[in-house]
């Protein structure tokens, strides 16, 4: 325990100190003015020898406001887990809906911390106040604050690199310890509830390799703050991820915000009105956030904003007279939300403001999308989720049946490689269907499914087959038919 014997001779230094310099208070006004003047000089420089320590003192309220700083409470966080290795007497704190303890060191302790070799040592205290108001009762106010004690020679690595080390690591546990939210806009307001949603990239089933590669990337992602600024590009980066119904877009997304701790806006685009209400609630965002647009296919009609375009300056005033789509007669309004107004939500000025982020769009038909919405640069990483793999398959065993290998899996293995099934689909047999679950009888009636989807797949392949031959023949025969007048008039 170096840092109690340290602290220890800290205490006995100062309180020497302490007495000498309340001695000389007591006394110096026996000393003549001139004699005095000289004193206090080589007492100071006595002092500043004799204890060569800085001392900085970070009090936990702020202005005449009484502001909480953040400095104080960075650094009560990031000395949590010294705290609670060396502190004697601690203070916790329950974050995360309940869920979990964040230990302090109380009052008056001292821990030490050590940062490139060279050693130093907070300590916690508070002052107490006593007011006494008309009324019968003392009001006592307490201000608490940190001290840090360090070597002189230290300043320039304590008072730059230190610091800001310090409340770094303090922000990103805080950040960490947070409670998370899904935010979603109503209109042009974000409403929220607490995040809580189970899903990680451990349980999400997807090939291993797809998935260390999804993982690196938002980790280098997020750890990246000084290359984006470096290079002069907005901290940000766009994701599409794009498969049939029940692949685990969503699911992913989910699992996205909990590998990272972000939090996430859900945003609606058909409840948006226009593209300054896009704006602001683009504004609104914080930073460490995933912006999703679920569906972006059936958000809007940005399918084929570009090629519609041309379409209505042929056609003249013909748009009048074109029926409502399907998705603006059950909304019963139309959002003027513009694909030109999107491309400004994700990489315009104001989506620099905050940084952090990460724009996420997931949809059914990728090949419907106009291609500039998609372009790199705008949605960087694009990702497929398609029907379940075997590889997939055995992420959900684990999961769902905890299984890790069964005589099954072989024959699962090869129908997997002929029958087109999603995850969702695969995970709806594995749910336990007595308690306790009884894994075979889950795999067999998986089983029982894959061979009816590969028949139906044959059925389907075989009419495919036999429409595309008729069909082949019925051109055969038309082009016969044309080809025939003129072989008559060369005869
Ligand atoms: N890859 C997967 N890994 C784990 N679970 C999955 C996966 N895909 C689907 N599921 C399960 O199926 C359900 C539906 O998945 P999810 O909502 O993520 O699909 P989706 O791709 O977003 O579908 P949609 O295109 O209809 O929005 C989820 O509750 C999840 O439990
Ligand atoms: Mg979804």
């Amino acid at each position: 325990m170096i840092h109690l014997k340290q602290g220890d001779m800290f205490a006995q230094v100062g309180s020497v100190i302490a007495s000498l310099m309340f001695v000389w208070a007591m006394f110096k006004q026996y000393f003549p003015y001139e004699l005095r003047d000289r004193l206090e000089k080589y007492t100071q420089k006595a002092f500043t020898f004799v204890y060569p320590y800085i001392q900085i003192t970070f009090h936990e309220f702020i202005g005449e406001r009484l502001m909480r700083s953040e400095a104080y409470s960075a650094i009560e966080t990031y000395l949590s887990s010294s705290s609670s290795m060396q502190a004697k007497r601690l203070k916790a704190e329950v974050v995360k809906n309940n869920q979990s303890l964040v230990l302090s060191m109380d009052d008056h302790e001292e821990v030490a911390d050590e940062y490139k070799g060279v050693k130093l040592w907070w300590a916690s205290g508070k002052n107490v106040f006593k007011s006494q108001t008309l009324s019968f009762y003392q009001i006592t106010d307490e201000k608490r604050y940190y001290k840090l004690r360090f070597h002189k020679r230290h300043r320039d690595l304590i008072i730059g690199p230190y610091l800001n080390h310090v409340l770094k690591e303090g922000r990103a546990l805080k950040v960490k310890n947070r409670q998370r939210k899904l935010y979603t806009n109503n209109g042009s307001y974000w409403s929220h509830v607490v995040f809580e949603h189970p899903a990680t990239f451990k349980t999400l089933a997807l090939e291993p390799e797809k998935k260390k590669e999804i993982i690196d990337d938002l980790i280098t992602f997020s750890q990246a703050e000084e290359f984006y600024s470096r290079i002069g590009r907005a901290w940000k980066r766009g994701y599409l991820l794009y498969g049939p119904p029940g692949t685990g877009k969503s699911t992913m997304v989910a699992a996205m915000a909990n590998l990272l701790n972000y939090d996430i806006y859900d945003l609606e685009l058909t409840a948006v009105k226009d593209n300054t209400e896009l704006r602001k609630l683009l504004i609104e965002t914080s930073s460490k956030a995933i912006v999703v647009i679920e569906d972006i296919d059936c958000s809007l009609d940005l399918t084929g904003q570009r090629s519609k375009k041309k379409e209505e300056e042929k056609q003249g005033d013909d748009k009048e007279q074109k029926p409502k789509s399907p998705k603006e007669e059950r909304d019963g309004k139309n959002s003027q939300v513009t694909l030109s107004g999107l491309l400004n939500f994700i990489d315009g000025l104001w989506s620099a403001c905050g940084g952090e982020r990460l724009i996420v769009f997931t949809t059914n038909f990728v090949e419907k999308l106009d291609p500039a919405l998609i372009r790199k640069g705008r949605m960087d990483k694009h990702i497929e989720l398609s029907y379940c793999s075997f590889e997939a398959f055995k992420v959900l065993a684990d999961n769902y049946l905890r299984l890790e290998s069964h005589h099954l899996f072989d024959k699962i293995s090869a129908l997997l490689k002929e029958a087109k099934m999603t995850p969702a689909d695969v995970a709806e047999h594995l749910m336990p269907k007595t308690v306790p679950g009884n894994a075979e009888a889950c795999l067999e009636s998986l089983i029982e499914a894959l061979e009816t989807a590969k028949e139906e797949a044959k059925l389907k392949a075989e009419e495919a087959a036999r429409e595309k031959e008729s069909s082949s023949a019925k051109e055969e025969a038309k082009e016969a038919d044309n080809k025939d007048p003129i072989s008559e008039k060369e005869q």
